[in-house]
């Protein structure tokens, strides 16, 4: 079935998290990662888990899901080895309008996790809507050797530009103009080479005045 795949802010958000093995280790760090208040609800811990929970990056309800262990989440996540258990998790959620992923059962989800390139504020996203997840994977590896750290410091840079444009100048076409020329320039080669002079004369030539790295509260180094 397509998907809409969107990115969703669960910033203090409640995200409960059935069972405590690998699958839900790997679902757990990325909530932590956007800041959710997750709670991992399952008999025993994988070693991973085990730290989180020390840490206090994650609660943990030492005991076997029973219904009403949803309440109050914004999204959860059946991980457990027990397809039944999966199933009733998948009920609850599905009777509470909670969003739900079952790892066992893509039929049964609401929506399933992509696989994921992150570079800062530049996410990459692959999905077969569940068809082929070691794909998904093998897609993933391949973006990452393509977009590098280098990709962050051009999608912080391109922010700053594009709000100082858009609270200087309420020419749209003219903002759009600069912003692709800026997104099809070399500025990640130039940031994965260190070459911030370039950076700047690039800066200067397409954005004219003014837009500095300085100016634009990023931090200046000194080039070789
Ligand atoms: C992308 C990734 C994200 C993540 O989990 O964070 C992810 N699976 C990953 C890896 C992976 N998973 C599996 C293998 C072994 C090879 C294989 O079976 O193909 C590998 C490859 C490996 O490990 O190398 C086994 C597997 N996966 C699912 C089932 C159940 C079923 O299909 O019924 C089974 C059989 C379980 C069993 O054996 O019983 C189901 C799902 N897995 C999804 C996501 C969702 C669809 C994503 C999409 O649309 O493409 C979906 C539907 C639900 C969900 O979990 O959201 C992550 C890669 C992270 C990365 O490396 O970046
Ligand atoms: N979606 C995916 O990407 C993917 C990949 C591999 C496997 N899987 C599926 O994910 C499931 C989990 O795999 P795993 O490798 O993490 O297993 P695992 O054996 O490492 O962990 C299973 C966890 O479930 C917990 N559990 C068992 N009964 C429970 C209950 N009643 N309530 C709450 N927790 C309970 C256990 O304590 C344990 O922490 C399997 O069903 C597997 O088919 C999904």
């Amino acid at each position: 079935m397509p998907q809409l795949t969107i990115a969703i802010n669960l910033q203090g958000k409640s995200a409960v998290v059935v069972g405590g093995g690998k699958v839900a280790t790997r679902k757990c760090l990325p909530l932590i990662r956007c800041k959710a208040k997750v709670t991992v609800i399952a008999p025993s811990l994988a070693a991973c888990l085990q730290r989180l929970v020390r840490y206090g990056m994650v609660n943990y309800l030492a005991k076997g899901y029973s219904e009403g262990d949803l309440a109050g989440a914004a999204v959860a996540f059946a991980a457990t080895d027990r397809p039944e258990t999966n199933r009733q998790v998948a009920r609850e959620a599905e009777a509470s309008g909670i969003p739900v992923n079952v790892t066992d059962a893509p039929e049964l989800s609401s929506f399933n996790s992509p696989a994921v390139v992150r570079r800062g504020d530049l996410t990459i996203a692959v999905t077969t809507n569940g068809k082929a997840p070691a794909l998904s994977r093998k897609i993933r590896k391949q973006l990452a050797t393509t977009y590098g750290r280098e990709y962050a410091e051009t999608a912080a840079l391109m922010g700053k530009v594009r709000e100082k444009l858009l609270t200087q100048n309420d020419n749209h076409r003219y903002n759009k103009q600069i912003l692709s020329s800026l997104a099809n320039s070399p500025i990640p080669e130039l940031f994965r080479n260190g070459l911030l002079r370039e950076v700047e004369h690039l800066l200067l030539e397409l954005c004219g005045p003014g837009f500095t790295l300085n100016d634009l509260g990023m931090r200046k180094e000194t080039t070789t």
